[in-house]
């Protein structure tokens, strides 16, 4: 689903559009206050964000909103070619039997970047929420998987943990996925993580699944696919998914939005080394582990603990019922990793009776949608034909002095509104 064509009313309180699903459009008014909207949310909640734009939508013929709704998710299905139904109902069937080969191939097709390859993702994912949401009701409601972001500076021991931690949960009856996002990958070509060698017997572990997250350049796509990826390991069984990023960026913010728990792994340095940690991410923190706390490094794994326990202190609380705790690790010696688990648990517990994990939950589809949408309107806000052109000029007078950026933006928006 795109969205083709944006407008802002003159006196910037609505906006109405086209909202196009594979096979129908729709027109659409939405409003900040809903029930100004033209169309107001339906009675039942979509749970997947890439469809929740159907929610406003008032189609052109009038019928009633929730058929509306229907209809745009028949839309998805009805128009797939015979082949196109095969492949859908191959792979789900896979999915949720567990099959890895599917998991995999059911990634790579949210992955996409080929349109019709998305609108398939989409069927997909439908199917595989309608069966999730079955199986949380046969779980009385409890979220079937804890999801959990780990971020780190580089050599901060995430693969090290990882192998180890992952070899415990697996040996206990879990089933983990870890998904490594990547924010090189687009940038240099590379892969700082994901790298299967990294891990190498978690790997070979039938119980884990381990797979690098392309962010195809974008902190939107990190959102889209990692979010999407994130579902999809749920349909398939697992039931901790670990999110891992390095953390010297922007997609820990992102990751940080889309998981239960937030950890962050610190080595026993401090200055220097630890100056590529951003201060907003250890805020987000609902666990930060010291790493390597083994041999000589014991002495300073204690000194970076107590500097991060006061540190915390005069961190703004984001729970009510959580407070940020720091510990110590050791993935060679195994210390502190057992305690470490129960830390997390313990989390999952509180959060869980106390309500905030419900919440939080929520929150993140709502985040999850406005990213798509955002990351949508700017794309094609920037390949508008009477956009596009008028960029490089634009750009190139403000970089020279010439054009003051408030002034550039104004006449690109302008340009843009012109046109429909
Ligand atoms: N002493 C000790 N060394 C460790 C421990 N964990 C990791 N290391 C070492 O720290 C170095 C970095 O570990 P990695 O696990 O590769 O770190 P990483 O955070 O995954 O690094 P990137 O892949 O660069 O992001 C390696 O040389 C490890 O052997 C530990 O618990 N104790």
């Amino acid at each position: 689903m795109n969205i083709p064509m944006l407008l802002q009313s003159p006196h910037q309180h609505f906006l109405k559009g086209l909202l196009r699903t594979p096979f129908r459009r729709y027109h659409f008014v939405f409003h900040p206050r809903p029930h100004l909207s033209s169309g107001i949310p339906c009675a039942q909640p979509l749970s997947s964000p890439g469809l929740h734009c159907a929610k406003w939508m008032l189609p052109s013929n009038g019928l009633p909103r929730k058929l509306c709704l229907q209809t745009a998710l028949e839309g998805h299905t009805e128009g797939l070619s015979d082949k196109e139904q095969r492949l859908v109902d191959k792979l789900y069937a896979g999915l949720i039997q567990g099959q890895r080969a599917c998991l995999a191939e059911a990634i790579t097709l949210v992955e996409s970047t080929h349109s019709r390859k998305k609108e398939l993702a989409q069927v997909l994912l439908q199917k595989v929420l309608a069966h999730h949401r079955e199986q949380e009701k046969l779980n009385k409601g409890k979220p079937l998987a804890f999801r959990v972001g780990l971020s780190g500076p580089p050599g901060a021991g995430k693969s090290t943990f990882i192998e180890y931690f992952g070899k415990m949960l697996t040996e206990r009856g879990h089933k983990l996925s870890v998904l490594a996002v990547d924010p090189s990958s687009c940038t240099s070509g590379g892969s700082l993580l994901g790298d299967k060698t990294r891990m190498t017997e978690l790997s070979r572990d039938m119980k884990a699944y381990i797979r690098p997250s392309p962010t195809r350049g974008t902190l939107g796509g990190v959102t889209r696919t990692t979010n999407e990826a994130i579902l999809l390991c749920e349909g398939g069984g697992y039931d901790i998914i670990l999110v891992e990023t390095v953390g010297v960026g922007q997609s820990e913010f992102a990751v940080a939005d889309m998981v239960d728990m937030f950890i962050l792994l610190l080595p026993p340095a401090g200055g220097d080394e630890l100056q590529g940690i951003k201060r907003g991410i250890v805020e987000m923190a609902d666990l930060v582990a010291i790493t390597k706390s083994d041999g000589d490094l014991i002495v300073p794994a204690r000194r970076i603990q107590a500097e991060y326990v006061s540190a915390l202190k005069l961190l703004r609380r984001r729970s009510g019922v959580w407070k940020p705790k720091v510990i110590r690790i050791s993935a060679r010696s195994g210390e502190g990793i057992t305690e470490m688990w129960d830390k997390m648990k313990e989390f999952r517990e509180v959060m869980l009776v106390s309500g905030e994990l419900a919440a939080k939950r929520q929150k993140q589809q709502k985040v999850w949608m406005w990213s798509l949408i955002q990351e949508n309107v700017v794309e094609h806000f920037r390949t508008h034909p009477a956009v596009r052109e008028q960029i490089p000029l634009l750009e190139e007078r403000v970089l020279s002095g010439g054009l003051s950026p408030g002034l550039a933006a104004d006449l690109l928006l302008k340009a843009f509104k012109s046109r429909h």
